[in-house]
């Protein structure tokens, strides 16, 4: 990215807090923390002043103006001391605040209509880890913003404070060269202005590449992290199979990435080591070398030489502030450029609703199909010219080969898949619930797992206790309270049956089960979905499943050929 998109992009994201509901404590902090930095500015001019001073009473042999001296000094140093804490304790309180706001909005705008789902369909590189870009990088762009908008206030404040002082105290240069004579007032502040262009250059110029390689950096971080993260989530079926080398080469693989690119970035940050320190270095030098002329003429006394050279030295070290910074630059354009580029996707998906779609998705009482032809990723085509109509009277099984489509088509009506054509009317979202093979599981008290997402009715313990009695699960009825990882806990035919508890908690009006009994014995199935019809008998049926045996509670039954064709057929029992 451009600077100048750059900083669009980073004032579009950085603006919000500042004009939030938050915006009055935004800016209480933000006022308190520059003057605060303008005052610790003062401090650093009043002890130049005492520094000019001091070498003058020491140079004078004066005994009472040195303890004097001494006294200003303790007494600046309290003070400093003191602003600087104060100052350090707002800026960091303005940033977690600042932080705070920020990942609330990400994590609204990443969670709000499925965007976390739908990003896998977008270009890959703009979305890619989205949880490290909300809990890394939005962080990192708080704390870096403030900081290097702060040091940049206080760099400008010190040059503007320091010109003065050093135009004053450089007096007048005279210079002759080739028989002619030049006269430069404050020649001083014009050595460290060219001092300070020269050192901005050459940084900017060998330090270019870091930008990109911090970018990658935190992606090959953030990938290395997450096949580690996969390890532990799927430890059971690692074990199982005896995964252990082919994870440790994949984990490798990963990290691999991450070593050859912090090779790259030691080479350009040795070179920017190397290039700073000597700007530093020959920065001492050079500001006696070019005050000495003045003192050696017997124009200066040696108090004014060295408050000149410390004059020099933070005229210069404000003006050096590309230089000093340029390493958190580089990263902060990195975030900037990650944050921007998963905040574009996400507008992307809500303008375009990112999709191949050219079919339309209304909100209706009943599902209704008119030409439906589904997709995959790749417009490869599943299900082709599909017509259906299903009243909430009716139920439907869907039948067909593996990876014919069926749970594409499930998809399709939660409103989920969005490649397809035709025209499709489905209920609302809210009378609907959507039962994969694999139930999700909270890590949470085994109640909230119940109630996942949420339940608006009243629900007593005993109630609970009867439909986990029900469902075959009745050693669950003591442990509601218990927390844990319940996805991990219970063995996949208990969730399954935990997930049907969950149906006859919610009593949703529409149910759409994904072989949601494909754990269970034939026995509990029909116990299952016995229950569905006597606790719910109003609520329509869909169903995707293999076995026969689910067949008699379905009126309806859709096949789907491997060739993309489709019947609807009336069930026979
Ligand atoms: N997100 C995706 N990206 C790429 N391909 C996909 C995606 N989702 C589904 N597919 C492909 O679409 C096809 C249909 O998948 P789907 O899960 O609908 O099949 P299915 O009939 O339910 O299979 P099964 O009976 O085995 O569960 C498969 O070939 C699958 O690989």
């Amino acid at each position: 990215m451009r600077r100048g998109v750059v900083l669009r992009s980073a004032w579009k994201m950085g603006r919000g807090y500042f004009f939030s509901e938050s915006k009055k404590e935004a800016w209480l902090l933000l006022l308190i923390v520059i003057s605060l930095n303008l005052f610790l500015v003062y401090i650093t001019v009043e002890l130049n002043i005492w520094q000019g001073n001091f070498y003058q009473v020491l140079q004078l042999k004066d005994h009472r103006g040195f303890l004097e001296a001494i006294a200003i000094y303790a007494g600046l140093a309290i003070i400093l001391i003191v602003v600087k804490g104060a100052q350090t304790y707002f800026r960091l309180l303005l940033q977690i605040n600042w932080r705070r706001w920020l990942t609330k909005e990400y994590l609204r705008r990443w969670l709000d209509r499925k965007s976390y789902y739908r990003l896998q369909f977008v270009h890959k590189d703009y979305a890619d880890n989205p949880d490290q870009r909300i809990s890394e990088d939005v962080d990192l762009f708080v704390s870096l913003t403030l900081r290097l908008s702060l040091d940049c206030l206080h760099d400008m404040i010190t040059v503007i404070s320091f010109v003065v002082i050093l135009w004053n105290l450089s007096g007048l240069l005279v210079v002759a060269i080739f028989g002619y004579t030049f006269m430069i007032q404050g020649y001083m502040v014009w050595a460290a202005f060219i001092y300070a262009i020269f050192g901005t250059y050459f940084t900017v110029k060998f330090g270019k590449p870091l930008i990109q390689l911090d970018y990658d950096k935190q992606k090959y971080e953030a990938d290395f992290r997450y096949s580690l993260i996969r390890v532990r989530e799927y430890s059971e079926s690692i074990a199982l199979y005896g995964g252990e080398l082919a994870e440790e080469k994949n984990c490798l693989a990963h990290f691999s990435y991450l070593v050859r690119n912090f090779r790259q970035i030691i080479q350009v940050r040795k070179q920017l080591t190397w290039l700073t320190t000597a700007y530093a270095h020959i920065a001492v030098v050079f500001a006696v070398a070019a005050a000495s002329p003045r003192y050696f003429a017997g124009k200066i006394q040696l108090g004014q030489l060295f408050q000149i050279t410390d004059a020099f030295y933070h005229v210069q070290n404000g003006l050096s502030f590309i230089i000093d910074s340029f390493t958190k630059v580089a990263h902060w354009r990195a975030v900037v450029n990650r944050l921007n580029g998963f905040l574009v996707s996400m507008e992307e998906l809500d303008i375009k609703m990112i999709s191949s779609s050219r079919g339309e998705c209304k909100i209706g009482s009943d599902i209704h199909l008119s030409q439906v032809s589904i997709y995959k990723p790749d417009k490869i085509v599943l299900i082709k010219g599909l017509k259906l109509h299903l009243p909430k009277s009716k139920s439907l099984i869907v039948t067909g080969a593996s990876g014919c489509g069926k749970s594409t088509l499930v998809k399709t009506l939660a409103g989920l898949w969005k490649n397809y054509d035709g025209n499709v009317s489905i209920p609302n979202p809210r009378e609907s619930l959507f039962v994969p093979q694999k139930p999700y599981m909270p890590i949470d008290t085994l109640r909230n797992a119940l109630f996942y997402p949420d339940i608006k009715r009243k629900i007593t313990d005993e109630e609970i206790g009867s439909l986990l009695e029900k469902c075959c699960l009745p050693s669950f009825k003591n442990r509601l309270n218990e927390f844990g990882d319940w996805g991990k806990i219970l063995s996949l035919g208990e969730q399954q049956r935990i997930a049907f508890v969950r149906i006859l908690i919610h009593q949703p009006k529409w149910l759409f089960l994904d072989e949601a009994t494909s754990a269970l014995d034939e026995v509990n199935q029909e116990i299952m979905y016995g229950l569905v019809k006597k606790f719910l008998p109003d609520t329509a049926i869909i169903s995707v499943g293999h076995r026969q045996s689910i067949m008699r509670y379905h009126q309806l039954c859709l096949n789907i050929e491997k060739d993309t064709s489709w019947s609807l057929k009336a069930v026979k029992i």
